[in-house]
């Protein structure tokens, strides 16, 4: 405990996990520690809510992720356990979804063969890439088409300004969650540098995101529209009324987050892995091309058609999970299944990058092991693989992320080699999600 701040308590314990993200869910809230530092950037967004104003939000957009994802992979939510993933393509589904799924997936592929160009002009000209800068362009290129139908300029500008104004944003709101003072800071943000700072990139965030909002009302009939503004600019919010562009700013933003970071990160950290373990690069490149031949992928192949990509990508998720640490308040008192006690006000808080390397939940833990995922029968529940949050709020993209990171890798390992620069220093900086500190350096070369 810091002077002056609420108690923290951290869990590991997947038993201890499951209690505070669902069987005592009401009484584990974001609450302010989350709301009152966040507030600029996310406003009252899906990851900044608490009750009816959460699951309203909650439901509007699991409404489009469902027809298109959820129900598609019902077979996840089949198994005797809920929370035991038992994985049996359901053929049925899969059929019937292949129309919008494909309409995902192209939106995927068209952003991925403009990373390849990007990677293809480097190894002619034998150039220097920072794959990670990549990936940030492909994934807010991608959530900025299939949740807002707009096209962000992030392959054409060298500077993306939304990105730019994001990430300065992002860290100095990251600063605030490590500071105790932090609301002095805010108070004197007539003079306090960072704070001018925030003010600034967000007043350009809002610009931007209001651009699209406007636009879109321009536009009149949505009905048809099937992207997640359009969506959330049809319905009524908690209270019956239509949400006004300052609520739909902050959908915009949370999109945003959910959409772009993650991801991006989740490749990054991919290749890092394929760089450190050549024998598994060598057994991705066999399967990619046994199964693809050549061809473009298809979504049925991305989901479910290779299994070593799949495991490749799940592997990287336990060791690296994008959002490394997270965090709840107590809202009552509570025993907690081990028997601790937590007051109202403790900030609880688990750890995915702690428990992916414990030994007590995995076997060889800190070991880079693909293989430990094939062959499976049952999986581990989301509450030992918490890389996607779990219990109510378990992260609404899960199966969108899969597909759009595992199509890119496909695509990548189908045309590329790669020369890491030698002398990097890999290590990761905590922002809201793990990006590696100096980047990912490549010299790419095109595959015979
Ligand atoms: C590898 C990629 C991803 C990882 C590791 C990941 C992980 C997570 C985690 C840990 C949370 C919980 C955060 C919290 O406590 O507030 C979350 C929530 C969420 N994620 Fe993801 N995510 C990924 C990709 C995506 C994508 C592509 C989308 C699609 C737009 C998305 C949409 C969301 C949404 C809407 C929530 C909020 C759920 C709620 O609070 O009810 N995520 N995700």
């Amino acid at each position: 405990q810091i002077i002056g701040q609420a108690p923290y308590v951290c869990v590991l314990d997947p038993v201890v996990v499951k209690h505070v993200l669902q069987d005592n869910f009401d009484n584990y809230i974001k609450g302010r520690l989350f709301r009152d530092r966040f507030t600029e950037l996310l406003g009252r967004g899906i990851f900044n809510a608490d009750g009816p104003e959460w699951s309203y939000q909650r439901k509007t957009a699991a409404h489009l992720f469902k027809r298109r994802e959820l129900s598609g992979f019902m077979t996840d939510f089949e198994a005797p356990d809920p929370h035991v993933l038992v994985c049996r393509p359901n053929t049925t589904y899969l059929t019937r979804l292949n129309v919008p799924w494909e309409r995902i997936l192209r939106v995927f592929s068209d952003h991925g063969r403009l990373v390849c160009q990007k990677l293809d002009e480097a190894s002619r000209t034998g150039t220097v890439v920072d794959l990670q800068e990549l990936f940030y362009r492909y994934t807010l290129e991608s959530i900025g088409k299939i949740a807002f139908g707009v096209n962000l300029g992030c392959f054409e500008n060298d500077r993306v300004e939304f990105a730019v104004n994001f990430d300065t944003a992002q860290r100095i709101i990251m600063e605030r969650v490590l500071d105790p003072a932090w609301e002095i800071r805010r108070w004197f943000n007539f003079i306090h540098p960072d704070e001018i700072e925030l003010r600034r990139c967000v007043k350009k965030l809002d610009g931007i995101a209001h651009g699209i909002i406007q636009d879109r009302r321009k536009i009149g009939d949505l009905s048809d529209r099937e992207d997640l503004l359009s969506r959330f600019m049809a319905v009524k919010d908690e209270q019956g009324k239509p949400l006004d562009d300052e609520r739909l700013r902050d959908v915009v933003m949370s999109f945003v987050i959910a959409g772009r970071d993650t991801t991006a990160n989740c490749l990054s950290w991919v290749f890092y892995e394929l760089h450190q373990h050549p024998e598994v690069f060598a057994k991705l490149k066999k399967e990619v091309d046994t199964v693809l031949d050549g061809a473009e992928p298809t979504h049925d192949l991305v989901h479910s058609g290779m299994p070593y990509l799949h495991a490749v990508v799940k592997e990287t998720l336990r060791l690296h999970p994008s959002v490394p640490k997270d965090g709840k308040v107590a809202v009552k008192d509570d025993v907690l299944p081990d028997g601790t006690v937590i007051k109202a006000g403790t900030i609880v808080i688990y750890l995915p990058w702690v428990m992916g390397r414990m030994e007590s939940l995995w076997e060889d833990a800190t070991r880079f092991n693909p293989e430990r995922w094939l062959n499976q029968t049952t999986e581990p529940s989301h509450f030992q693989y918490t890389a996607f949050n779990a219990g109510p709020r378990l992260c609404l993209g899960m199966h969108m992320a899969y597909i759009e990171a595992k199509l890119l890798v496909a695509m990548l390992v189908q045309r590329f080699d790669f020369e890491v620069k030698p002398n990097q220093e890999f290590t990761y900086t905590v922002t809201l999600t793990m990006p590696l500190k100096n980047g990912l350096l490549v010299t790419p070369t095109k595959r015979a």
